[in-house]
């Protein structure tokens, strides 16, 4: 097998949300949990995206698991690289998508990467090096109280500046106009002058596809799942992929148990937890209890055992802004963060252990922690259930699952998710 595109995705999440793209647009395509073992047999593929839960980790450590990724990846023939990060570029001053972008340019031998989360199909937008989530600057939008990442500027030139050892420019939303050329020039004109990685400014699809066959021809490249996309089409453009469409027929129904766990504080699924509230029971965890170490986790399993008979629940740990960060400065925000985390994937198991075959977890983290618990080593790829979303099917067993971004979805996305998992 000879890859065509190798990713390499900071959460699992956003690992789903890329190979759902890719798939969309015609690659063949596998999400993968973690490194795969060398004897991970995989189907004909024309892309495999390796899930890492490294966005909120030492940087140290996400550039050598990143580094596994890649060799891993390049050893299967990649021609070329994705790391793939989030659409709101989240991160820290510490990292860890500038310290990843560099080893991984430097590794290939790279003098600069082309860099950019948009996605315009998620109403992510990039102008003059600024990302904009819907009308609002990154700042302004609900990303600023993201309980591990918060996002307080825009400017994604500043921000991957402070994280990086390589200076850090700009392609304009005017170069990217004029076409692949103009990118390459400018990438080259940057790596002239220093510079390791260029923040690309995308408002529209056809920029993706300019930017897109502009980073194909390098080895590697750092963005959301707009760059997978415009990577995609080029790819297919250039005849390295014959397209295929989207098999979306995983297999015959599974049924089981169906159970929701939402982890994410983000804006979007506290609405969407608040209408399920319609559609099932719903069980809001205490996250001080859990912290103070009562044992909330054995409390909502128990509580999900005596009604998941009559249909799918849902347990939810996210809070607003303001009861989060009540949360974390009582027990530190990293503490807090993986004590809950632990705590779903302890749910997770214990609903899977009684008969649960349909899952969907809210939140990049929140996932990564369910999905590693379970130890489930790859999925297919099935129907998008909302934009960045689609229903994944588990390699090694009869399972459903459906790992959904904070931020994405609709209001019913809970209810919409299930139906799609038969
Ligand atoms: N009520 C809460 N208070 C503090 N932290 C929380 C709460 N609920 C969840 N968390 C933590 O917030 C983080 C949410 O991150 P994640 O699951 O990636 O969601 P998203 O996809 O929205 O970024 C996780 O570390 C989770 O454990
Ligand atoms: O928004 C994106 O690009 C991805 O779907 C993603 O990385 C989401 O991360 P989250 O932690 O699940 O919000």
């Amino acid at each position: 097998m000879t890859l065509a595109l190798g990713c390499i995705a900071d959460d699992y999440t956003g690992a789903s949300d890329l190979a759902n793209t890719l798939t969309k647009a015609g690659l063949r395509t596998v999400q993968t949990i973690g490194v795969p073992a060398d004897d991970l047999a995989l189907p004909e593929v024309d892309a495999v995206v390796v899930s890492l839960k490294s966005r909120s980790i030492p940087a140290e450590e996400a550039v050598a698991r990143s580094r596994e990724a890649a060799a891993w990846l390049t050893a299967r023939g990649a021609g070329h690289l994705l790391f793939k990060v989030c659409s709101t570029f989240d991160s820290t001053d510490a990292g860890n998508i500038g310290p990843v972008t560099d080893a991984l340019r430097e590794d290939a031998g790279e003098a600069i990467a082309l860099v950019t989360p948009a996605f315009p199909e998620t109403a992510r937008t990039v102008y003059l090096g600024h990302l904009f989530v819907g009308a609002v600057p990154l700042a302004e939008s609900p990303l600023k109280d993201h309980p591990l990442n918060p996002m307080r500027d825009s400017n994604l030139v500043r921000v991957l500046a402070r994280q990086s050892r390589a200076g850090v420019g700009l392609i304009d939303l005017a170069t990217v106009a004029k076409g692949g050329d103009a990118v390459s020039a400018r990438l080259d004109a940057l790596a002239r002058d220093g510079k390791g990685a260029a923040i690309a400014d995308a408002v529209l699809d056809r920029d993706l596809a300019v930017l897109g066959a502009a980073a194909l021809t390098r080895k590697i490249s750092t963005g959301a799942s707009g760059l997978g996309l415009g990577l995609a089409r080029a790819l297919v453009a250039a005849g390295r992929v014959a397209p295929a469409a989207a098999d979306t027929d995983l297999g015959g129904p599974i049924g089981g148990r169906a159970a929701c766990l939402a982890g994410s504080c983000s804006q979007a699924t506290l609405g969407q937890i608040a209408r399920a509230e319609a559609a099932m029971p719903v069980r809001r965890l205490d996250p001080a209890r859990l912290l103070a170490g009562e044992d909330e986790a054995g409390a909502a399993l128990a509580w999900a055992m005596e009604r998941i008979g009559d249909g799918p629940v849902l347990m939810a740990s996210s809070a607003g802004p303001e009861d989060v960060a009540a949360v974390q400065a009582r027990y530190g925000r990293d503490a807090a963060g993986h004590a809950i985390e632990a705590a779903m994937a302890r749910i997770a198991e214990g609903l899977v252990t009684h008969g649960v075959r349909r899952l969907v977890v809210a939140g990049g983290e929140t996932s990564g922690a369910v999905v590693d618990r379970l130890g489930l080593p790859a999925f297919r790829v099935g129907p998008e259930i909302a934009a960045g979303v689609p229903v994944l099917r588990t390699t090694d067993r009869d399972m459903w699952l459906a790992l959904k971004s904070g931020n994405f979805g609709g209001p019913d996305f809970f209810a919409d998710a299930l139906t799609l998992m038969p």
